[in-house]
């Protein structure tokens, strides 16, 4: 049923307040109003089905490399082939707009057995339209064949959300509801999410739901978010890094959850934590160049606000009895490992002393907690992808397999975590990779995932109108 332009405009809101828009409801309450694939059984052959596809991903050049997201749909489109649907896949690869999905479709057609027609051109950001070639194209394929439309990324429209304000609702509204409803009119009015890492505010994932008669949460997605995720919802452990700043907020949601009695961090988390517990302390520490602000423009930049609410984050968890287990000593960009850093100083890893400080709080860990106890993984050490980077990383990994020998459920976020493990150890090290890892963050924080808001309000006015 076409989404008005005021209906859109509420959409936008509920999406942008996040958590605020719903604050009693938790993943469960979520997932549990979202219907599963089985609900669509009805939907007869020739259908046209819509699926927010996984298909941010690099395959190699064998099946198995770099293809680990396209292999996870692989039973949801099996399912709407089974049935005769005519499968329209959409979705992005990377950020930039040029990305095309042309060896996505190659690897897709051989994990399914059969053609994957690439669609270019499908949508014009001027006109708000749908190309008519599109609609005839898909009313002259087969039943159970495979489109996927070129990567959505490519218009402005799927980006119209990243930046937005609530107060800019009223303004997007117009042009989102155009998106919505020419994809129901001209493209399909059921739609399946199987997009687990699909996790920001693309309008593909967020908007146009809004517009769908039907809507359900592919196989894949529901297992991870039903089993692993839930688990992960109960971590006592986790290990923090990477260069990203923001994932503070994460993990300052994660402590509030209650669980967690542990935390290792290393990169960006470490900088920020090891210069607020020097605050805290009376012991100022220096975090070299992440705090000069003739590098604020750089990505391992850490602004005064982080140390403060890492400050907060510290003295709370410490009265509920957290232990931050930081490093003491870096590796620094000539590749040399100090104790103590130099204002002009960028770290790169963690140094010998922080490996050997992390084995011993893991062996730790492992001896005081009873089986069943469960530890979250994410991120890298340092900028493993050079080798004079990457002990600290390399080192750690074995940590996942002590800890997994020794009773503990251990979950590896996606992303670069999940590729170190690939790198110097094993999938078997850990009990669960999973093949996202912003999303999964989000999930274990106390924001909803975007799209399953979207898939959740659809269900529900699908529900009011019944
Ligand atoms: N000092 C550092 N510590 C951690 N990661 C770093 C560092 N410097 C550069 N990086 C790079 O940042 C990337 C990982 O960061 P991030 O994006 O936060 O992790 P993820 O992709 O797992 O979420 C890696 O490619 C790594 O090489
Ligand atoms: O690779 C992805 O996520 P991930 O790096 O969080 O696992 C997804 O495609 C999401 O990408 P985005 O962060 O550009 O929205």
């Amino acid at each position: 049923m076409p989404v008005t332009q005021k209906d859109m405009q509420s959409w936008i809101e509920m999406l942008l307040a996040g958590r605020e828009a719903n604050p009693d409801l938790d993943l469960n309450d979520y997932l549990a109003e979202i219907p599963k694939l089985d609900s669509l059984a009805d939907v007869p052959a020739g259908t046209p089905v819509l699926i927010r596809a996984d298909v941010d991903a690099k395959p190699g050049d064998k099946v198995g490399e770099g293809d680990i997201r396209l292999r996870s749909m692989v039973d949801t489109l099996n399912y709407g082939r089974e049935r005769g649907w005519k499968l329209v896949l959409f979705g992005h690869i990377g950020r930039k707009p040029e990305g095309s999905l042309d060896k996505v479709a190659g690897r897709l057609s051989e994990l399914l057995d059969t053609d994957v027609t690439l669609v270019k051109d499908w949508w014009n950001d001027e006109s708000r339209e749908v190309s008519p070639a599109v609609k005839e194209q898909i009313a002259e394929a087969d039943n159970g064949a495979v489109l996927l439309l070129e990567n959505t990324r490519a218009y402005d429209i799927e980006r119209l959300l990243w930046k937005a304000e609530p107060a800019d609702a009223a303004k997007l509204a117009e042009p989102l509801s155009q998106f919505a409803n020419e994809m129901a009119e001209k493209i399909a009015k059921v739609y399946v999410n199987e997009a687990l890492s699909a996790g920001s505010m693309d309008a593909s994932s967020t908007v146009v739901p809004a517009a769908m008669d039907r809507v359900a949460l592919g196989k894949y997605i529901a297992s991870e978010f039903e089993g692993p995720m839930n688990e992960c919802l109960k971590t006592q452990l986790v290990v923090f890094s990477g260069l990203k700043i923001d994932k503070l907020d994460d993990l300052e949601a994660m402590i509030s959850r209650g669980s967690i009695e542990r935390v290792f961090a290393a990169g960006s988390l470490a900088m920020v934590l090891r210069k607020a517990i020097g605050q805290l302390d009376g012991k100022p520490v220096c975090i070299g160049a992440a705090e000069d602000p003739a590098h604020s423009d750089k990505p391992y930049f850490i602004p005064d606000d982080r140390v403060e609410q890492a400050k907060k984050m510290v003295s709370e968890g410490r009265e509920k009895g957290i232990v931050f287990v930081v490093p003491v000593d870096s590796v620094i960009e000539d590749g040399s490992v100090k104790d103590v850093l130099q204002p002009s100083d960028q770290q790169f890893d963690i140094g010998p002393k922080s490996s050997a400080l992390f084995t011993e709080k893991v062996a730790e860990f492992v001896a005081n907690n009873p089986d069943g106890a469960v530890a979250f993984h994410n991120g890298v050490f340092g900028m493993f992808e050079d080798p004079r980077f990457e002990a600290g990383t390399k080192n750690f990994i074995p940590e996942l397999k002590k800890m997994t020998d020794g009773g503990v459920k251990v979950y590896v976020g996606g992303g670069e975590g999940g590729k170190a493990l690939e790198k110097y150890g094993e999938e078997s090290w850990a009990t669960h990779v999973f093949t996202a890892g912003g999303t999964v963050l989000n999930a274990l924080g106390n924001e909803p995932v975007p799209y399953l808001a979207a898939l959740r309000a659809a269900a529900v006015r699908t529900a009011a109108r019944a």
